[in-house]
């Protein structure tokens, strides 16, 4: 019997059997962030116990980071520069390298790691943040882990983890014409259920996959904890390496001609068996939004809100309706048309410089509706910087969108930065949990196409350039 791609990393990474269905796995890289690794690494000190590899660990400074052009070390969130000081000193007494605010590199940590070739096919990765599972779009095995593991795995390079099974989506097909990854993936979650994947480690595969770009295997991976799967990955083939060859953490000269080659192993074997399947046929995929609070809340963007009696059972019905009072929705309203305050492109889903030029390809020559607030924040400074070569940050300003600093920002509020009381927002963000981009703040999620068209619209719009029917008001 074959193996699959996450049984075989699992085999080149395991020390031992630990004989309760978890296993000691070697620990290749260990990725912190001011926010949860300044823990992390507070908890080490305190243990007295240094860091067994300095050169394996890095250390992003995103989360709590101001945005705003001229930032220095003061956030927005009370406290917030304490957190960022403290981790730097610590990291950097640790001899570990900064991806420090006002440097070139510095940025979300799942779009710096793959674009520093720090996250490489056939490792295995950890921090302590849900969306590590981006990384695995290149090949990687990389998982969110939290603050005390993030300890234990400096201290020691391994971690003990369970066995996940085993589940394969196949993306069968072609896309139409203006779907992206993103509406791939809630598709997937909204058909699925946002516990879909709970317990697997998910392989996206099949033609539609082999056709993405890497960047958007990225953000279908990034999803994966949405749908509550342990991770997501993609395995490596020609355009992996070629995304990855140069990259400055990258194998050189002979050290990459032995990786290529050793990736070449990198894939499921056709008689590999895992313990779930699902296939998804492209055809059936629209432009999607969410209407809810949760990421399996989502509908094409021609589609409605839907009626109660279409949840499941009456526990959903419940959570429909208390979604649906907090995004000021009622059943049967239409996604397209709803007014919208704010429009946000940014987060490690959507940030990296494909998603900018999607964007960017909708603002073009067009203007932002008056009263929306469009913010883009760039995933990364070197992503910015790619942008700005190309001169998409002019076409971004001239729409009338802000053009920020690299960080997190509004995808989370509890970073400082948030949009207001009961705004609704268009946002590329992979979480519309109540108050995460702020107190009473209504997100939607979407592609960056769709979340630019409805930026200019001024209400959720279909970047496909559907008519967007006249709103039909809120609860
Ligand atoms: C702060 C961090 C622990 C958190 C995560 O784990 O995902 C954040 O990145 C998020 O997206 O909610
Ligand atoms: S961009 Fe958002 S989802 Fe990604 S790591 Fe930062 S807070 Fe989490």
């Amino acid at each position: 019997m074959g193996s699959t791609l996450v049984e075989k990393l699992w085999s080149r990474h395991r020390v031992a059997d630990l004989g309760d269905g978890t296993d000691l796995l070697y620990v290749d890289r260990v990725l912190l962030h001011e926010r949860t690794g300044s823990i992390a690494l507070k908890e080490l000190a305190e243990k007295g116990r240094a860091v067994r590899h300095p050169g394996r660990a890095f250390v992003c400074m995103d989360h709590i980071v101001d945005t705003r052009p001229g930032r220095g070390d003061e956030t927005v969130m009370p406290g917030g520069t304490a957190f960022i000081r403290e981790t730097r000193a610590a990291a950097t007494a640790a001899g570990i390298h900064v991806f420090d605010i006002g440097h070139d590199n510095q940025g979300i940590v799942h779009v710096v790691s793959p674009e520093q070739g720090i996250a490489l096919p056939g490792l295995t990765l950890v921090c302590p943040d849900s969306h590590t599972c981006t990384q695995g779009g290149l090949g990687a095995l990389a998982w969110g882990i939290g603050s005390s593991e993030a300890a234990h795995a400096l201290a020691t390079q391994t971690l003990v983890v369970r066995r996940p099974r085993q589940m394969r989506v196949r993306f069968e097909g072609t896309p139409g014409p203006g779907v992206s990854p993103k509406d791939m993936i809630l598709h997937l979650i909204a058909t699925h259920g946002a516990d879909g994947g709970a317990g697997h480690a998910v392989e996206f595969c099949g033609p539609a996959v082999t056709a993405l770009p890497v960047e958007g295997r990225m953000t279908l991976c990034n999803m994966a904890v949405e749908f509550a799967a342990w991770t997501g990955l993609c395995a490596p083939d020609a355009k992996t390496i070629a995304w990855i060859e140069g990259r400055p953490h990258a194998p050189k000269e002979d050290a990459w001609v032995a990786a290529v080659a050793d990736w070449a192993d990198l894939h499921s074997d056709a008689d590999a068996v895992f313990d779930r399947e699902i296939v998804i046929d492209c055809a059936d995929i629209a432009p999607y939004v969410t209407w809810g609070t949760s990421p399996q809340h989502a509908v094409p963007i021609t589609g409605q809100v839907p009626a109660l009696d279409e949840a499941r059972d009456a526990t959903a019905a419940a959570a429909w309706q208390r979604a649906l009072s907090y995004m000021g929705l009622n059943p049967g309203q239409p996604l397209a048309g709803l007014p919208i305050d704010g429009a946000f492109i940014g987060s490690c889903t959507n940030s990296r410089l494909s998603d900018l030029r999607a964007a960017a390809e909708v603002l073009r020559g067009r203007k932002v509706a008056p009263g929306v607030r469009a913010i883009c924040v760039p995933g990364s400074m070197r992503v910015k910087a790619a942008a700005e070569a190309e001169g998409l940050h002019t076409i971004f300003l001239d729409a009338g969108f802000e053009w920020r600093e690299s960080g997190c920002s509004m995808c989370f509020f509890a970073g400082g930065e948030h949009f207001g009381q009961s705004e609704r927002v268009v946002t590329t963000t992979n979480r519309n949990f109540e108050n995460r981009q702020g107190p009473g703040t209504r997100s939607h999620l979407a592609s960056p196409a769709t979340v630019a068209a409805s930026a200019i619209a001024g209400r959720l719009a279909d970047a496909r350039g559907h008519t967007t029917p006249a709103p039909t008001g809120g609860v």
